[in-house]
């Protein structure tokens, strides 16, 4: 009935060192789990409609999806299977590829719009336009029917808008789109005229096949003039300008690089274009991103991605200068786009800039001077960022004009109330008329949509804006649900208590025999606060035995740890010294833990969204084998729909029937869990189950409620001993008078005057 037994399994006793830790690391079932980056290939016969998906069959050849292109771009037949680790073989292939080709530019026929229409359906890839096409209707509209026509319009709009009420499906078929699809990494050179090295650095690290989400963005936002080439799109504001972008992908699909390309690209391009040198640095992007722990992530990413080329990517610390321009006046001046809703700034996942160390460069030089870091690509925490350009306590505001491409990764929740405002100051403080948005997330509700529209409007009402880019929405399979790649678990346990028990039974390998497939290290465990996740972590630490690593097996992360601190636990989770690691909602987000078995909801997620992003830290780039638990007891039954929900739609879309004995969520459940008020789910989403808040059942453990009360009143008895001693002495020193303490409140005060 213990965690040791399982924590112990195939693991050498003693291990001391790192060396033996990799060892161990490597003989966990995650290690030889291999990524299968494209989670959609279903058939679509040719002007028939998707209809029932059908799994496309590995051994298969699927020639639809590849009209018009050449043989050697037929991606049907390369190995899905190939292992991530960084491959100078095949960089080495590519090159030599590269290299025999006489010249550098193949000529590659694009698809036609039937060609590019088949590929992304099979792949589940759908685009509408949020604006720009729309706008561009009206506005000949306009022109050529002067005021007559704008009392039209004004009916137009009334009845368009009962109309998109009454039919929204049907308008939002009218604005889809079918861009070129990226079958293969190597169009990025050959079409989209990506730098070589850039091409190199992508193939080096073994990423063979784009996955969907890199398949559908990349050509848009490399050259949107060639992805819309045969569409027959025509774009207000021109489309060489770029575009605007939303993309809703499931976790661990590989967006991180699919924004990290087009800007690392971007700057190489432009640097070529203005002739700079390779050492001369302008600030262009800035990607912002909700944690520390995801910010740094990005950074590691985005230097693997740019070696050899020069581009600085730089994460943002406290006291980095970056070379910004001030800006006399109020918050006023600049348009007022202050959020209602912004400025709540306590949350689990917000970062604090305290305790940093500056880079060698970013110190002051001697004389008081402190040149602006030299930096191509900025990664960020809200918050750190906006201190610096709100100039701290004296300082004058700072505005960043020269960057390009503002880069919102975890969109829904930096645009959320919680990160709102500091947000939208950064935004505000990219003032190049031509800077381009994209945001990207596993999860976007329809308000966060809307918000970046009426934003984007907002902008472009101002005299110097370009003309207005359109903004285009990309969502890969079903919108908002949960990795389709691995297995959901929900259980129900009455007591808090009996919910402990449970991770321990879960942990072993007989009754989880029973219960379906074992939860193996490496996992996370997520609970709703710092002071449970502390608890939980109490409560299990002496589980591990000593010759399985003892208690630097289990860890706990969360927000209120040093970053210093912070970091280090992930960089033992990540080399596999640390098995279980507990933690809040602070690593629910965007952390890659390529090899991570499972993830335990120890407190269940506060909103669908939530659990779709702690349940996809496993199955990333999809890996099967990933398992999902969820507990959940009385006290979480009012909220725990929304979860079920998500976990239907998952298991839907992976085939399994919700009559099925195996399916977690059974239509029976879903039928009897209540429905959740509006109200509700928002109280829940900001502030969890109250009851799990500080005091009360915040406290973990398996004692009964009848011991833990026998300890509450043993602890209250001694507590009031004390007290009455401690009265004593003081009366017996005071020689009778009570002058302080407990009691010195009294007689200094006096009591009422009226
Ligand atoms: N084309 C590819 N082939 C194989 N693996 C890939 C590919 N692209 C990215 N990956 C890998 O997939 C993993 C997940 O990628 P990433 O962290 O970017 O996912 P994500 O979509 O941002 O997830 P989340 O929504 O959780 O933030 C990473 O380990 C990454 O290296």
């Amino acid at each position: 009935m213990d965690i040791l037994k399982v924590l112990s399994r195939g693991i050498k006793p003693n291990i001391k060192n790192k060396t033996q830790a990799a060892t161990a690391t490597a003989q966990l079932p995650s290690a030889g789990a291999v990524p299968h980056p494209q989670l959609f290939h279903d058939v679509v016969r040719d002007g028939s409609p998707r209809g029932k998906k059908r799994k496309r069959r590995r051994d298969a050849p699927d020639h639809d999806d590849t009209t018009g292109r050449d043989e050697e771009d037929d991606v049907s037949d390369v190995d899905y299977f190939a292992p991530k680790k960084p491959s100078s073989e095949a960089a080495h292939q590519n090159a030599q590829t590269d290299d025999a080709a006489p010249s550098k530019k193949r000529k590659i026929k694009l698809l036609d719009e039937d060609g590019c229409r088949q590929i992304l359906r099979s792949h589940r890839l759908k685009f509408t336009v949020l604006s720009g096409l729309q706008q561009n209707t009206n506005a000949n509209e306009t022109a050529h029917h002067g005021e007559a026509a704008e009392q039209d319009k004004k009916k137009r709009r009334k009845s368009a808008e009962t109309e998109a009420e009454k039919q929204p499906k049907k308008d939002d078929q009218k604005k889809q789109i079918h861009p070129q699809p990226l079958t293969s990494f190597q169009d990025l050179r050959h079409v989209y005229d990506v730098a070589p090295q850039l091409a190199e650095n992508i193939s080096a690290q073994g990423f063979r096949v784009p996955t969907e989400v890199q398949m559908g963005s990349l050509p848009l936002l490399l050259r949107p003039d060639t992805a819309l080439k045969n569409t027959g799109s025509t774009l207000t504001g021109g489309t060489g300008g770029g575009v605007d972008f939303l993309a809703v992908a499931p976790t661990g699909s590989g967006k991180t690089i699919t924004f990290l390309i087009p800007a690392i690209d971007g700057v190489l391009k432009r640097r070529a274009e203005q002739g700079r040198e390779s050492d001369e640095h302008v600030l262009e992007a800035v990607i912002v991103a909700p944690t520390r722990e995801l910010a740094s992530q990005i950074v590691n990413e985005g230097r693997k991605l740019a070696i050899g080329t020069g581009v600085r990517v730089v994460l943002m610390r406290g006291r980095l200068r970056l070379a910004a321009e001030d800006v006399k006046g109020s918050d006023d001046a600049e348009g007022g786009e202050e959020e209602e809703n912004g400025g709540e700034e306590s949350s689990d996942e917000e970062e604090s800039s305290d305790g940093e160390e500056p880079d060698a460069e970013e110190s002051s030089k001697p004389g008081g001077f402190k040149p602006p870091a030299r930096v191509d690509i900025l990664v960020t925490t809200p918050k750190i960022l906006l201190n610096f350009l709100s100039g701290g306590k004296s300082g004058p505001r700072k505005v960043l004009p020269t960057v390009r491409s503002l880069v919102l990764d975890e969109a829904d929740v930096l645009l959320d109330p919680i990160f709102r405002k500091q947000t939208m100051g950064i935004w505000r403080a990219c003032t190049h008329p031509d800077v381009s948005l994209s945001c990207w997330s596993a999860t976007m509700a329809s308000n966060i949509e809307a918000l970046v529209t009426q934003q984007l409007e907002k902008r472009s009402k101002r005299a110097d804006s370009a003309p207005r880019r359109p903004l285009i929405r990309l969502v890969v399979g079903l919108k908002d649900t949960a990795v389709p790649n691995i297995t959901h678990k929900l259980i129900y346990t009455a007591t808090e208590p009996g919910k402990l028990l449970a991770l321990r039974q879960l942990l072993h390998p007989v009754s989880s025999a029973d219960s379906g497939p074992p939860l193996r290290p490496p996992f996370l465990v997520f609970t709703q606060t710092i002071e449970r996740a502390q608890a939980l972590h109490d409560e299990l630490k002496y589980d591990i035995p000593l010759e399985a690593g003892g208690s630097a097996r289990i860890a706990v992360l969360h927000s209120s740890l040093p970053d210093s601190a912070r970091s280090r636990i992930m960089a033992r989770f990540r080399a596999g010294e640390v098995w279980v690691l507990i933690t809040t909602d602070v690593l629910a987000r965007g952390v890659d833990f390529a090899g991570v078995n499972g993830v335990v909801n120890y407190d269940v997620p506060t909103s669908a969204a939530a659990y779709v992003h702690r349940a996809g830290r496993t199955g990333r780039a999809g890996r099967e084998g990933g398992v999902a638990v969820t507990f959940y007891t009385k006290d979480d039954v009012p909220f725990v729909k929304s979860v079920a929900n998500v976990i239907a739609a998952s298991e839907k879309q992976a085939g399994k029937d919700q009559g099925d004995q195996s399916a977690a969520v059974q239509k029976w459940l879903l039928d009897a869990l209540p429905k959740v008020a509006k109200e509700d789910k928002r109280k829940v989403k900001v502030r969890g189950i109250e009851s799990r808040r500080s005091g009360g059942k915040a406290t973990i453990t398996t004692k009964s409620s009848w011991e833990r009360r026998k300890e509450h009143n043993r602890q209250q008895a001694i507590e009031a001993s004390k007290r009455r001693k401690r009265q004593q002495r003081q009366q017996e020193r005071s020689g009778g008078k009570v002058t302080g303490g407990e009691a010195g409140e009294e007689t200094e005060w006096g009591g009422l005057d009226d």
